[in-house]
């Protein structure tokens, strides 16, 4: 019987474990799990406060859309966890308003035909006519294009400055005129190559098969109309759930505190995974953990793929809630992105009572919760000598950007700072190829090994679990 050892216990660990045990049949006898802090969940983290409260650091929702949002809502129906969900449908406010602050006010971005039709702030023109544009601008055979050259090109320069720009920040943390459109949308990126135009593609873009919505779970979150969702204790209750079940199995053995310190390919085909107590021979190694940790445990013998590992970058950010006395929100929406030629290092503010109000404290006092998110391919700015700027003024900068974008003067009664070191992988322009030269390495070496995790195929919840299913697919 073979050992398979899936190196970190963040979501994609966690799933990759999940669906291991769930299919391995007679092929795989054990799983071990090795994480090297004392936590599972990796940045999904959700913290509960005495009063109710629920803080996250981390993601905070999930969206219902697409294979991997599928395939995300099926793994929760195999938790038994579908009770647990707290639905964001998408006639509440938070799912249909999304703000830009731009020239020092909060845009509405349109969400509804007369929106599209009619010019408003920030932009010149209105977005009907930048988009119809689209479909008589000329097909590019480019390899590979950046995000901003990619909308520049097809809607406008404004569009790519300020809508696309802003969007970036609140995905990647990052900045679209280096990150590389086929890696981040593929599926926009293919529109131009198969159909000349974004708009025509997605005029003709095929429909669902109809035994993929089957699911009792999707067919519920289609009816009720859900935009995305969170659940009752926060979203760390996904991972902590997947914890509970693979705990339960007798075939996991989860180790926490087991940082792997290195990984040696061995003559007969197996891994050999080095933690500071044990050596372990692995038939499978699934390594969940940012690409260039990776780099750091593989051996001198893997020099190439090791220099591959080391071209994935990733930004850090700094993620501040803030807690108010009061409703204080001025407009009801998901939260406001700030384009970067607006603010470089905050990214932007989610509006965390409006998008899950259950999460407010229970005191007979109402509050208001928000996250702002700062930093990103922008973090130079929070740094002094590459260290931090103190905990104090990156909180005293997120409270100001409360006050200038949403006139919110009173001081927090409560704050968390998390401070996320190298937290979103940055897929740059040329991604693309760095991932095929890496397989066909691993491929042509017959390594044992399967990158699964943040650094290399999608940065959301759904793309990790998707592709922790997809890797432990291959392997059974
Ligand atoms: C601020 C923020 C907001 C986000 N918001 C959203 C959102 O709203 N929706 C959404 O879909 N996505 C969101 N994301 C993205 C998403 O949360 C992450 O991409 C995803 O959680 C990454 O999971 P992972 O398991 O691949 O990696 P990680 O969470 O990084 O897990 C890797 C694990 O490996 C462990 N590890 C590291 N080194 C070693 C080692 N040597 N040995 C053993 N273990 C090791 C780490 O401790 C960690 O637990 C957000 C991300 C951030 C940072
Ligand atoms: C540090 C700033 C970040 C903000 N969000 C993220 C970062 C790194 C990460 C992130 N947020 C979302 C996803 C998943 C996307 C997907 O394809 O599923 C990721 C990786 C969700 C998200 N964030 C915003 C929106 C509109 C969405 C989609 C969810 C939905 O439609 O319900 C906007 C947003 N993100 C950030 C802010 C401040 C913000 C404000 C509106 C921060």
């Amino acid at each position: 019987m073979s050992t398979a050892v899936v190196i970190g216990g963040g979501i994609s660990g966690l799933s990759a474990a999940y669906y291991l045990q769930k299919h391995a049949g007679e092929k795989i006898g054990k799983i071990i799990l090795l994480e090297s802090s004392k936590r599972v969940g990796g940045w999904m983290k959700s913290t509960r406060h005495a009063d109710g409260a629920i803080y996250e650091s981390g993601p905070r929702s999930l969206r219902i859309v697409g294979k991997p949002g599928r395939n995300a809502l099926n793994l929760i129906e195999d938790l038994n966890l579908e009770n647990e969900i707290l639905p964001l449908t998408s006639n509440n406010a938070a799912a249909k308003n999304r703000y830009l602050y731009v020239n020092g006010v909060l845009c509405a971005l349109p969400n509804n035909l007369m929106g599209v039709l009619r010019r408003q702030d920030p932009f010149s023109r209105a977005l009907l006519w930048q988009f119809a544009g689209e479909l008589f601008k000329t097909r590019s055979d480019l390899e590979d294009d950046s995000i901003h050259n990619f909308f520049s090109r097809r809607v406008s320069k404004e569009f790519a400055d300020i809508a696309v720009d802003s969007m970036c920040r609140g995905i990647f943390a990052g900045d679209c005129r280096n990150l590389s459109m086929k890696a981040c949308f593929k599926d926009i990126f293919n529109l131009e190559k198969t159909h000349g135009s974004i708009v025509l593609g997605l005029l003709r873009y095929p429909k669902v098969p109809a035994d993929e919505l089957k699911p009792k779970l999707i067919q519920k979150a289609r009816s009720e109309k859900w935009a995305s969702y969170s659940f009752k204790s926060g979203l760390q209750q996904l991972s902590d759930t997947l914890l509970d079940a693979i705990s339960n199995h007798k075939m996991v053995d989860i180790r926490l505190s087991s940082p792997v310190q290195k990984m040696d390919l061995k003559d007969n085909g197996r891994m050999s995974v080095i933690t500071d107590e044990d050596e372990i021979q692995a038939d499978y190694v699934l390594s969940s953990v940012y690409s260039k940790n990776l780099a750091a445990m593989l051996n001198s013998d893997n020099n190439y793929l090791k220099s591959h590992l080391n071209a994935i970058s990733a930004v850090s950010c700094a993620v501040v809630n803030l807690e108010y006395e009061g409703n204080l929100l001025p407009v009801q929406a998901f939260g406001h992105l700030t384009p970067s030629s607006e603010s470089g290092p905050i990214l932007g503010i989610i509006y965390d009572s409006c998008l899950f109000p259950s999460h407010d404290s229970n005191e007979k006092i109402p509050t208001t919760r928000l996250t702002v998110m700062l930093g990103g391919s922008w973090s130079e700015q929070l740094k002094t000598n590459g260290s931090w700027m103190s905990e104090a003024d990156i909180t005293n900068m997120a409270t100001k950007a409360v006050r200038d974008h949403l006139k919110i003067s009173n001081e927090p009664i409560r704050s968390k700072i998390s401070l996320l070191d190298d937290c979103i992988p940055q897929y740059q322009v040329g991604h693309a190829n760095i991932l095929s030269r890496m397989e066909k390495f691993i491929e042509d070496k017959h390594l044992p090994l399967y990158l699964i995790g943040s650094s290399y195929r999608g940065v959301s919840v759904n793309d990790c679990i998707l592709n922790s299913k997809l890797a432990v697919e291959k392997i059974v």
